[in-house]
C-alpha cells in the first residue's frame, strides 16, 4: 500500500484574554473556534493559555505573568529535545492586536505571533482560487499589513530594514514609507482589476436574466454550517464540501434540481465568522452581491453547534452590513442528525420550531429532508405565480418551446388561427412572452 505523505502539523499555542463583558460560554466558544481556525491552517494546538483581565495589556495584550508563563512553556518544549517533537512555531491570540503589541509579544516569547485577523486572512489567502477571490483577499491582506510595516521592520533589525525596501525610493522617503506607497499602488491596481471582473460578472448575470431565471435563492450563513453540502443536495452539483472553515470563497450558481417552474437558481456563498476582518467584508461585498440579487435567502445554521445563537447574530450583522436585511429568508437548522440521539433530536427540533416559527429543521444527509427543503423553495416562488392565457399563431409555432420552458402549461387548445395555452407563471415572464408573441403576429 502506498504510504500517504502528510505534512507534519506545525505546533502552536493559543492565548486569549477574557474581558469582564464576555461570558464564560462566549469566551469558550470563541477560543474553540480559534483552535478550529488554527487546525484549518495546519497547526496542532498543544496548549491554550487563558487570562481574565479588565482590559488588554497595552504593551503586549497579555499581562506580564502570563507572558512569562508562556515564554517558559515554549522554552521548556524547546529543551525537551525529544527528536519527535518540533518546536512551537507560533502563538495565536484571539483578538486583533496592535502592531506594537504583536511585536512586543513576539520579542518576549520568541515565536511568531498571529492574531485572529491574521489567521483568518491567511486561511482566505490559501483557499482563494478564482482571480476575483485572490484579488479580494490580497487587498484585505495588504490593508492589514500597511500599518504593521514599521513594526515588522523594527523586529527584523537593520538588515531586515534594508531588505524590506526595494529600489525606486523617492528623496527623503524611508523604506517603510516607500513600502506603504507601493502597497497603496498595488491596492489601487487590484481594485481596478476587480472593477473589470465585476463588469464581466454583470454581463454574465444579465445573460442569466435574459434566460429569464430571476427566481433565485442564496445560501448564506456561518462558516461550516453546511451551505455547500445543501448546494450539492439541491442542485446535484459537485461543489467543494470540507470540514474546515472557509472552504468556499467564491459564489457558485446552479439550477435547482429537479427543475421547477419557474426555473430557480441557487447560489452558494462565502461563510461568515465572528470578527470577520473588516477588510474582508469590504473585499467580499461584490461576491456577496450575488446574495443581494436573490429573491430569497436560505440562512443555514449548524444546529449541532452550541454557539449557534451567536452565529445567527453574526450572520444577521453581516447581512445588515451588506444591505440584505429586508430580503425574505428561511432559517434552516441543519445537522440535526448530529444532535445526540433520536430523543434529543426531537426535543431540539421542537424547541427550535417554537423559538423560530416557520424555520426548517433538517439534516443535509437525509434525502427526505432535502426534498422537504426543495418543496419549501419551490412553494415560495409559486405563491407569486398568476394564471393567464397566451395565444400563439400557427406561423410562430417555433416559440412553442419557450412557453413550455418558462411557464407551467395547464391546458392547450387550438383553432384555425393558432394555439391557446392556459398557463401559470411569473407576471414578468408572462409579460415578456406576450410582447414577444405580439411582435410575430
Ligand atoms: N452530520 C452532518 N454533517 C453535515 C451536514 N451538513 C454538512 N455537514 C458537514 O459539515 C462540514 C461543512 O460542510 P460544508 O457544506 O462545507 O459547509 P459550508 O457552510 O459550505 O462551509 P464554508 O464553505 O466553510 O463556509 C462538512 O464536513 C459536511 O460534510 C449535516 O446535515 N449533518
Ligand atoms: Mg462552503
Amino acid at each position: 500500500m502506498r504510504k500517504e505523505i502528510q505534512e507534519k502539523p506545525k505546533r502552536a499555542v493559543v492565548a486569549a484574554v477574557q474581558l469582564p463583558s464576555v461570558t464564560d460560554i462566549e469566551f469558550e466558544a470563541s477560543v474553540t473556534e480559534l483552535r478550529e481556525l488554527a487546525k484549518t491552517l495546519g497547526f496542532e494546538v498543544v496548549h491554550t493559555f487563558m487570562q481574565k483581565r479588565s482590559g488588554f495589556d497595552s504593551t503586549a495584550y497579555l499581562g506580564v505573568g502570563k507572558r512569562q508563563e508562556i515564554h517558559q512553556y515554549v522554552n521548556d518544549e524547546l529543551e525537551a529535545d525529544e527528536s519527535d517533537t518540533a518546536p512551537i512555531e507560533a502563538i495565536l491570540v484571539d483578538h486583533e492586536i496592535s502592531p506594537s503589541q504583536a511585536r512586543n509579544l513576539e520579542k518576549e516569547i520568541g515565536c511568531e505571533v498571529m492574531d485572529r485577523t491574521m489567521v483568518i486572512l491567511e486561511i482566505f489567502h490559501r483557499n482563494a482560487r478564482s482571480p476575483a477571490a485572490r484579488a479580494q483577499v490580497e487587498i484585505a491582506r495588504l490593508g492589514y499589513m500597511a500599518p504593521r510595516l514599521r513594526e515588522m521592520a523594527k523586529l527584523a533589525g537593520p538588515q531586515g530594514r534594508q531588505r524590506s525596501g526595494v529600489g525606486g525610493r523617492g528623496a527623503g522617503e524611508s523604506h517603510t514609507e516607500l513600502d506603504r506607497r507601493k502597497i497603496r499602488d498595488r491596492i489601487a491596481e487590484l481594485q481596478l482589476e476587480i472593477v473589470a471582473m465585476d463588469a464581466e460578472r454583470q454581463t454574465q448575470r444579465a445573460r442569466r436574466q435574459e434566460r429569464r431565471s430571476n427566481a433565485s435563492v442564496a445560501l448564506v450563513g456561518y462558516t461550516n454550517a453546511g451551505k455547500s453540502t445543501l448546494m450539492r443536495a439541491l442542485t446535484g452539483s459537485e461543489v467543494l464540501v470540507a470540514n474546515k472553515l472557509f472552504a468556499t470563497l467564491d459564489t457558485t450558481v446552479r439550477a435547482l434540481h429537479p427543475e421547477s417552474v419557474p426555473r430557480i437558481l441557487v447560489s452558494d456563498t462565502v461563510g461568515f465568522i465572528k470578527n470577520l476582518p473588516h477588510g474582508l467584508v469590504a473585499s467580499f461585498k461584490s461576491t456577496l452581491d450575488e446574495a443581494l440579487d436573490a429573491s430569497l435567502l436560505l440562512h443555514v445554521i449548524d444546529a449541532s453547534d452550541p454557539g449557534f445563537e451567536r452565529q445567527i447574530e453574526v450572520t444577521n450583522e453581516v447581512l445588515n452590513e451588506i444591505g440584505a436585511q429586508d430580503l425574505p429568508r428561511i432559517r434552516i437548522f441543519n445537522k440535526i442528525d448530529y444532535v445526540g440521539d433520536a430523543a434529543a433530536q426531537a426535543e431540539c427540533e421542537a424547541a427550535l420550531s417554537a423559538k423560530y416559527p416557520s424555520c426548517i429543521v433538517m439534516s443535509a444527509r437525509r434525502p427526505d429532508d432535502v426534498a422537504k427543503l426543495h418543496k419549501a423553495i419551490v412553494d415560495f416562488f409559486q405563491q407569486d405565480l398568476i394564471e393567464d392565457e397566451l395565444f400563439l399563431p400557427w406561423s410562430a409555432q417555433q416559440l412553442r418551446s419557450e412557453i413550455y420552458a418558462n411557464c407551467k402549461v395547464l391546458e392547450e387548445r387550438a383553432d384555425e388561427e393558432g394555439a391557446y395555452f392556459k398557463v401559470s407563471g411569473e407576471t414578468s415572464v408572462l409579460k415578456d412572452l406576450r410582447e414577444k408573441f405580439d411582435q410575430v403576429r
